[in-house]
């Protein structure tokens, strides 16, 4: 599903983030990704979207070269990537509905459609009762679900996740953990960038670690 073939990225102002990384995840596979701050996870997660691109070497998402992709195919590609992020950037001026309902939107779905994915995918987080509720409402917990809802809404292949669990407690992170688990049995290969490593090591899945740009854990040997 993700190939990086001797991929290597300098920013323009020369700072070199990542390099020469060789890894591959397999379709369905469930990775963590960790390293210090600075370490270049979320570059390397911005090259899988392609929202960077790589200096050196192949990126390969589900066989495509993201090097060889014209522009206008990146909206295409993204559609196959759910993304979560830390600060879940909901917006706070609509329900949880409409929160979830947002890549459906924009990838100009039938409202009835809308309506039954949303609420399979809300009731996938456990918050079918929440619909109409503005997400301000709502706990940190939740809304990190909310966030979750709408990264999944559209069944995308492949769930990125940046530092999903950084504001939440324990309790919290390990259920927000689980329900990437569920979405990993039922084929969504998942990527997560973490700092938590007790709940890496508790999760017993593959660790790609990041130090100063290197992949000194969890690549090809
Ligand atoms: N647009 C940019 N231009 C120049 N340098 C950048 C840019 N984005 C990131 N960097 C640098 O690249 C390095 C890797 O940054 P990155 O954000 O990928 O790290 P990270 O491991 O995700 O860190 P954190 O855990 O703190 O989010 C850092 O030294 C950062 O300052």
């Amino acid at each position: 599903m993700i190939r990086f073939d001797n991929v290597s990225k300098r920013y323009e102002n020369g700072h070199e983030a990542l390099r020469q990384l060789n890894f591959s995840i397999a379709p369905g596979e469930m990775c963590f990704l960790t390293g210090h701050s600075g370490a270049g996870k979320s570059t390397l997660l911005k090259l899988i979207m392609r929202m960077e691109n790589a200096s050196q070497g192949q990126v390969f998402i589900n066989g495509q070269n993201l090097s060889r992709m014209r522009a206008g195919q990146v909206p295409y590609l993204r559609r196959n990537i759910g993304v979560v992020f830390q600060n879940h950037q909901l917006l706070f001026d609509r329900t949880v509905f409409d929160n979830v309902a947002l890549p459906l939107l924009i990838e100009g779905a039938e409202p009835n459609d809308i309506a039954r994915r949303v609420r399979a995918a809300l009731d996938k987080v456990g918050l079918l009762k929440k619909e109409k509720l503005n997400p301000i409402m709502l706990s940190g917990g939740e809304q990190q679900r909310v966030g979750i809802a709408r990264a999944v809404v559209n069944k995308p292949p492949l769930l990125l996740a940046d530092e999903p669990t950084g504001n939440l407690d324990p309790q919290l992170s390990a259920e927000v953990m689980h329900l990437f688990e569920q979405f990993r049995e039922v084929g969504v290969t998942v990527l997560i960038a973490t700092h938590d490593l007790g709940l890496v090591a508790r999760m017993g899945h593959r660790v790609l670690t990041l130090h100063h740009g290197e992949l000194v854990n969890g690549g090809d040997v």
